[in-house]
């Protein structure tokens, strides 16, 4: 396993690969944002929305044009900070950084593609958790059913296109079914769901709770036709837990 080696760290040990180019100020935050995208992948497994080296937490840098994505097909086991990869919004790696050795995220031009295109986004996570990926395979939209989906997507949770994986296509698809959308979940077709948030950790709620309403849909269907909420109450249940539940209402985009 590697090192768990902040940015800042590396640089004061003199470790090969860490950038001195950033100021103080960011590289703290850098440091930061690699602590909270490794520590978010063991979320996944938490949560069982993953196997073996499936899935993907990424995080805006915030306050500069950065983002932290994991290395591809690495066991969660040695997910740590130092292996952790720095990539520009053009998802092309910072060089002389750490982690800058690896290759990315397979999903690394996608990320990159919904940060420059949805300001407001500071997380993505994908993940083939099996419920929400079965609603993918089908194609089909997981219908308003419950107060929970309400509460947390404001509607229905849409499917997004069939897009090949390695290059932008599927955060082209994320982007045009979840901009002007209140959902932070998209069943990419034929693949499986990929969430938004405010920052990482609110994109990997998302993804928590996306497979919960997939599993609870799946479950109703069995034992009869769910019958979908009136918009008002969806409305109304929605501003409910954007703006008022809990100690400090998150999981609105906009
Ligand atoms: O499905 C995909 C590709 O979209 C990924 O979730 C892989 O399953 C994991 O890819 P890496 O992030 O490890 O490259």
């Amino acid at each position: 396993m590697e090192s768990h080696v902040s940015e800042r760290q590396a640089v004061r040990a003199g470790i090969p690969g860490a950038s001195t180019d950033f100021t103080p100020e960011l590289q703290v935050t850098i440091a930061r944002v690699r602590e909270d995208v490794a520590a978010l992948h063991a979320e996944l497994v938490r949560y069982g929305l993953v196997v073996w080296t499936g899935g993907n937490v990424s995080a805006r840098v915030p306050g500069a044009d950065l983002f932290v994505i994991k290395p591809s097909g690495v066991s969660y086991d040695e997910l740590a900070p130092a292996n952790m990869i720095l990539c520009d919004l053009d998802g092309a790696i910072i060089p002389d950084t750490p982690g800058a050795d690896r290759a990315p995220s397979s999903d690394t031009a996608a990320h990159a593609h919904v940060y420059r295109n949805m300001p407001e986004v500071g997380g993505v996570v994908h993940t083939h958790s099996p419920y929400a990926t079965a609603w993918a395979a089908r194609g089909e939209a997981i219908p308003c059913v419950l107060t929970a989906i309400a509460d947390e997507f404001g509607g229905d949770i849409p499917v997004g296109p069939f897009a090949v994986i390695g290059d932008a296509s599927i955060g082209e698809g994320i982007v045009s079914t979840l901009t002007g959308h209140r959902s932070r979940a998209v069943l990419m077709q034929g693949h499986g769901p990929f969430t938004i948030g405010s920052d990482a950790r609110d994109a990997v709620k998302a993804a928590v709770m996306v497979e919960d309403a997939a599993r609870a849909v799946h479950l109703a269907r069995q034992l009869g036709d769910p019958q979908r909420l009136p918009a008002a109450t969806i409305d109304a249940l929605f501003a409910r837990y954007q703006n008022v539940y809990g100690q400090h209402p998150d999981g609105a985009l906009s």
